[in-house]
């Protein structure tokens, strides 16, 4: 499986003169265009804050099944918690262990900005660490509209901005360490779909396994170091009249079998 060439858009330069701003918002748009997703580096966000999202998210998931299990909305249980504007703790696996356990995975859904719901009692400060994550997210999706409306001339940012406030969700997918013999490389881990709402921003480990839809084909999005993933999503396709198509993804086990069964995880923004 090849891997699709991918911009890596550096945010900072872009501040730095118009024709750095247009050249960033060009290679932007053509890597959208192209795979459906672009990396961006240099975005101002601090790796501690993501680092303390991801700590209290584990910390949550350590906690006793019970306990995790007040936490489970079941009306969002169909979309996998996304279309849902509630918080969630999505438990995929139940029903599979013994058979299919590469399917295996937990997620958590907050929406940032509902204040009830957090598990706050049991992980305390999960909420501050969560908006703060999602602040610093909605600054540099903000930065990224800006560069699209640059390249293609549209007016994203304000659409999207003048609108009433707009849903938001962070998402943490924990996949666990596979415990077996069995040859699991390449199998699927998560099927294929696209997301909700308007872009999304993935911060992933370095283990890999995402795949984006390229020309019917599905091709790898190695993890990139310091780079945060941007992703098209289905409202962004609708505004564009889908010069900007929505990227169908999905994630598979590694097929290096010296990675395939460590555990990964990726905690993601939603603007939805
Ligand atoms: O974990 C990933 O790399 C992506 C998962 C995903 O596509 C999703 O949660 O919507
Ligand atoms: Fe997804």
């Amino acid at each position: 499986m090849s891997a699709t060439p991918i911009a890596i858009v550096d945010l900072g330069r872009c501040e730095t003169s118009q024709s750095a701003l247009e050249e960033s918002a060009d290679s932007l748009v053509e890597s959208i265009r192209n795979s459906g997703v672009a990396f961006i580096r240099n975005t101002g966000i601090q790796e501690s804050q993501v680092k303390h999202a991801e700590s209290v998210a584990n910390d949550f998931l350590a906690l006793p099944q019970d306990v995790k299990n007040r936490f489970v909305d079941r009306s969002s249980a169909q979309t996998d918690g996304l279309g849902s504007v509630v918080h969630s703790y999505v438990n995929m696996d139940a029903a599979r262990i013994g058979t299919e356990y590469w399917k295996t995975r937990e997620s958590l859904i907050f929406n940032p900005d509902i204040k009830m719901g957090f598990p706050d009692d049991v992980v305390p400060g999960f909420s501050d660490s969560w908006k703060a994550f999602s602040i610093s997210c909605d600054d540099v999706i903000r930065r990224v509209l800006k560069l699209l409306d640059a390249s293609l001339n549209t007016r994203l940012c304000q659409v999207f901005n003048s609108e009433e406030e707009r849903s938001k969700s962070v998402k943490f997918n924990h996949y666990p360490a596979i415990q077996t013999n069995e040859d699991v490389c390449g199998k699927i881990r998560v099927r294929a779909h696209s997301d909700p709402g308007i872009l999304s921003l993935l911060f992933q480990d370095n283990i890999g396994g995402l795949q984006v839809e390229n020309n019917g084909e599905f091709v790898d999005v190695a993890p990139e170091e310091g780079a945060i993933l941007v992703q098209a999503n289905q409202l962004l396709a609708q505004h564009t009249g889908d010069r900007l198509k929505e990227v169908h993804h999905r994630v598979i086990v590694p097929t290096d079998p010296k990675i395939a069964c460590l555990q990964r995880q990726t905690l993601s923004y939603f603007l939805l």
